[in-house]
């Protein structure tokens, strides 16, 4: 009933909502409100449209103003990397907010010290991502360096030469240098995956160093400018922070080889991606793949996405079934614990 008369207010004050929001509830006022920031995968979405401690509120649309007008006085948001959480969204909520769970283990895209500020806490998916971005890591740094973009292309467009000592050719990962910028979780994912591929030596760029892991997996913490100038391959896997915010730009391309391969699965603005043009075109490095991009969606018509030796994927590190249900599940948990008040799984 008071799902239904919160439905109606909601339809009547704003009537783009009709569509693509739902108020999911069967029961009273007391059940904290919480906002689904559009879907989940199946099963996690199955667990919280019938958890039976909350009032749930799913928007489906896209649009900034629908989501900031359904968040008014909720007492919990569940978000997407997609969507900013500063203080226009914290005011829109309101004082009685107590939980922002994000379905991500990157969050640039909150204000944390807002968040603090207000006492509201917070939650995002480390660890059971790890795993599914380390193998498209690896999957992006064979495309790029064997340059499956345009050997895929070649079948269909006609462009398939009979069988030539030259034509294709790429860059063997065997004996290479690799520098990993970022040394954290997936770092080291990424690091032991590539164990198997015979390289030269395994560099890592990081605030501290990791004696531990680079003890077991041998390798060598070097200042960033070193490890650029001695990478065949650059695989940066750090945070987006005030620090990496376009850390990768013209100055930073051009103490690289110019036979370098560039791979970002990080974050789109942790590279000024008009510099990274820049040094694919005039051939300061050789070839870069990345599976984020700075805006995403890129459009399609994007000089990016015009030049053979960029691979470039639609930020696809976590997409596998398993880990989205695992990275949605733990957003629950954040969220239904800090809710409680009690200890969350994976507290920021
Ligand atoms: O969880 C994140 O931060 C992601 O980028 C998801 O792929």
């Amino acid at each position: 009933m008071l799902a239904s008369l919160a439905q109606r207010h909601l339809n009547r004050s704003f009537p783009c909502l009709q569509q693509t929001t739902r108020i999911m509830t069967t029961s009273t006022t007391t059940k904290p409100r919480v906002l689904l920031c559009r879907t989940l995968p199946p099963q996690s979405l199955h667990r919280i449209t019938t958890e039976p401690s909350i009032q749930l509120i799913q928007s489906t649309g896209t649009s900034r103003e629908e989501f900031l007008e359904l968040a008014r006085g909720v007492d919990g948001i569940l978000v997407k990397l997609t969507e900013k959480v500063d203080d226009e969204l914290l005011d829109a909520a309101g004082p009685q907010l107590k939980v922002i769970s994000t379905m991500s283990v990157g969050y640039d895209h909150i204000n944390v010290p807002a968040c603090k500020a207000r006492g509201v806490r917070l939650g995002n998916t480390p660890d059971v991502l790890t795993d599914a971005t380390a193998e498209l890591t690896i999957g992006l740094l064979l495309a790029t360096a064997r340059r499956f973009g345009e050997a895929l292309r070649a079948p269909k467009t006609g462009d398939w030469q009979a069988w030539t000592p030259t034509w294709m050719c790429g860059t063997q990962l065997t004996g290479k240098t690799v520098g990993l910028v970022g040394f954290g979780r997936i770092g080291v994912a990424v690091a032991e995956r590539l164990q198997a591929f015979k390289l030269g030596k395994l560099l890592y760029a990081s605030p501290s160093e990791k004696p531990h892991a680079a003890g077991r997996l041998n390798a060598v913490h070097l200042p960033l400018p070193r490890l650029l100038a001695e990478s065949d391959i650059v695989i940066v896997t750090c945070a987006l922070t005030p620090e990496t915010k376009h850390l990768f730009c013209t100055a930073t391309f051009s103490q690289m080889k110019s036979t370098a391969i560039f791979i970002n699965t990080a974050r789109g603005q942790i590279v000024k991606q008009d510099d990274l043009i820049h040094a694919l075109k005039n051939g300061t490095i050789a070839a870069a793949g990345l599976d984020v991009t700075d805006p995403e969606p890129l459009p399609s018509n994007h000089e990016l996405l015009q030049l053979d030796n960029a691979v470039v994927l639609p930020h696809v590190g976590s997409a596998t079934i398993e880990t989205r249900e695992a990275m949605a599940h733990l957003a629950i948990d954040n969220l239904l614990s800090g809710l409680a008040g009690a200890k969350m799984p994976a507290e920021i």
